[in-house]
């Protein structure tokens, strides 16, 4: 108890001087200055990835020189920290977040998407919300932290991919191998892939922090159709173009099945229900009567569809070869993001009774399951300290609930390390906001990210306790 006691004096308070704010959001400006761009698999830029590495070095001297932290380059342009806690009889864990971006065209930017500029308080450029964001809070907390003395009890990891929009197979892979190879365990892992959502259910007011216990899984899968190439003054009554232009409108046109009923929704719905009022209050108490008119409701719009079933969406299309010549093969490629309780093997097949024709091939590209659901009980020590976390640093937040990522994330890389894979973003998400994620005018509010840098301050601080925190928001 005594060191229970002594721990809570020396807690290190989350306030930051005048010139401390300046420099943290003038650091994230650079940050954002340097394109980190992932183009294809394989194919970044090297040039801006090693400058990253270098600016890392100049905008936090401290990480950097203290003795208890090791710092590793590993994959050329990733790096990893292992910052070396006091109590070695405490469970290590690992934040994650990347350095690379998806590429920016300057059209239809307020402002150039590399310019880090400010306005009207909000930093805009490409990574701002993904995901430059949490790699400059996680260095920027712990810097701030080491300056004023601070020495961790629990050990923890940073790991820093340099590919993540392209696969993560040169950098979290390689990570997670090389942790692998040392014997380490998680307790935990904290990464992007969720927010504090705002705006997202039109009949809730109130924004609720949504920590995500699990990601969808993808298939890409390349769909072919072979024909014999001839003279088109004289053509045949279809063309490969054709059969597959049907193959996949009767993909667009029938839904994979709605999972609502066997999925973690169910859960964020009934957690969620204290915040509404009569009657959806009751409805979604109540799922187990009311489940059928919920979950054809959440079709309607796209992103609480993509949460209820596993979503298809044709990407590309190539064909033809010459404008009077019968095209001798056409390939479309279909990305489905597969709902936690479906496999792959399930999608395809699905795929293919839809389809229903012999014509037509079919090659998987890439397939990534979804990922198991991680421990959000009270005894999983990851979700509660985020949620406590999340208690004290925004307490107008009523309301912390598990979801589901709808996109991939890098934590898919370590599920050899730990059963614990958390993905939040301590950071308020309008619809606007998600739009700009791999879209235009992608930009994070001065504000916020200061939130950011304080929730990564408070939550290195709590993740040094030996037990689990007692919940207080929710109780089941
Ligand atoms: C009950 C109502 C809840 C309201 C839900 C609101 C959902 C809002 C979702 C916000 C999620 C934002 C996720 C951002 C992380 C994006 C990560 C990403 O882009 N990953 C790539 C990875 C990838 C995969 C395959 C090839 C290359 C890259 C992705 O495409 O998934
Ligand atoms: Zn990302
Ligand atoms: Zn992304």
């Amino acid at each position: 108890l005594r060191d229970a006691e002594h721990r809570r004096a020396s807690r290190i308070p989350s306030q930051f001087s005048q010139e401390e704010s300046v420099t943290m959001k003038e650091s994230l400006k650079g940050a954002i200055q340097i394109p980190t761009v992932s183009f294809n698999p394989g194919e970044f830029n090297t040039t801006a990835l090693a400058e990253f590495g270098e600016y890392m070095h100049r905008v936090f001297p401290t990480v950097f020189r203290t003795s208890f932290i090791r710092h590793e380059v590993v994959g050329e342009y990733s790096h990893l920290f292992t910052v070396q806690g006091s109590d070695p009889s405490l469970q290590p864990y690992m934040l994650l977040a990347h350095i690379d971006v998806v590429p920016a065209p300057d059209q239809d930017w307020e402002v150039p998407p590399f310019s880090g500029l400010e306005r009207d308080g909000f930093i805009y450029g490409r990574g701002t919300l993904d995901n430059k964001n949490s790699v400059m809070a996680i260095l920027q907390a712990l810097e701030l932290l080491l300056i004023r003395n601070y020495i961790p009890r629990r050990s923890f990891f940073i790991a820093l991919g340099h590919d993540e929009e392209v696969s993560g197979a040169h950098g979290a892979q390689k990570i997670s191998a090389l942790l692998q190879a040392r014997g380490v365990q998680l307790a935990f892992i904290v990464d992007e892939g969720s927010f504090i959502m705002d705006g997202f259910i039109p009949s809730l007011k109130k924004p609720f922090a949504m920590v995500s216990v699990s990601e969808k899984g993808s298939l890409d899968l390349m769909m072919e159709v072979n024909s014999t190439p001839g003279h088109s003054s004289a053509p045949p009554k279809e063309t490969s173009i054709g059969i597959l232009a049907a193959a996949v409108s009767r993909l667009e046109q029938t839904p994979m099945p709605n999972m609502f009923g066997s999925g973690l929704l169910k859960i964020t719905l009934q957690q969620l229900a204290t915040e509404f009022s009569f009657p959806v209050n009751v409805i979604f108490n109540n799922l187990w009567l009311f489940w059928p008119i919920v979950s054809r409701l959440m079709e309607r719009d796209n992103i609480s569809n993509a949460l209820v079933r596993t979503t298809t969406a044709v990407t590309m299309f190539n064909a033809g070869i010459k404008v009077n010549v019968i095209p001798p093969v056409a390939r479309a490629t279909v990305n489905f993001r597969i709902h936690p309780a479906q496999t792959v093997q399930e999608v395809i097949k699905l795929a293919k009774d839809i389809v229903v024709d012999d014509r037509v091939q079919y090659h998987v590209l890439e397939a990534v399951e979804p990922l198991p659901v991680s421990p959000f009980d009270d005894r999983a020590l990851g979700y509660q300290l985020i949620r406590q976390t999340i208690e004290s640093v925004f307490p107008e937040i009523n309301i912390v609930v598990p979801g589901i990522c709808i996109a991939q994330t890098d934590s898919r890389h370590y599920t050899n390390l730990t059963t614990g894979i958390y993905r939040f973003n301590p950071v308020y998400l309008t619809p606007q906001d998600f739009s700009g994620i791999h879209g235009i005018n992608e930009r994070i509010s001065v504000q916020a990210y200061e939130m950011q840098v304080k929730f990564l301050f408070e939550f290195i601080q709590n993740a040094d306790t030996e037990q689990r925190p007692v919940s207080h928001l929710h109780e089941l």
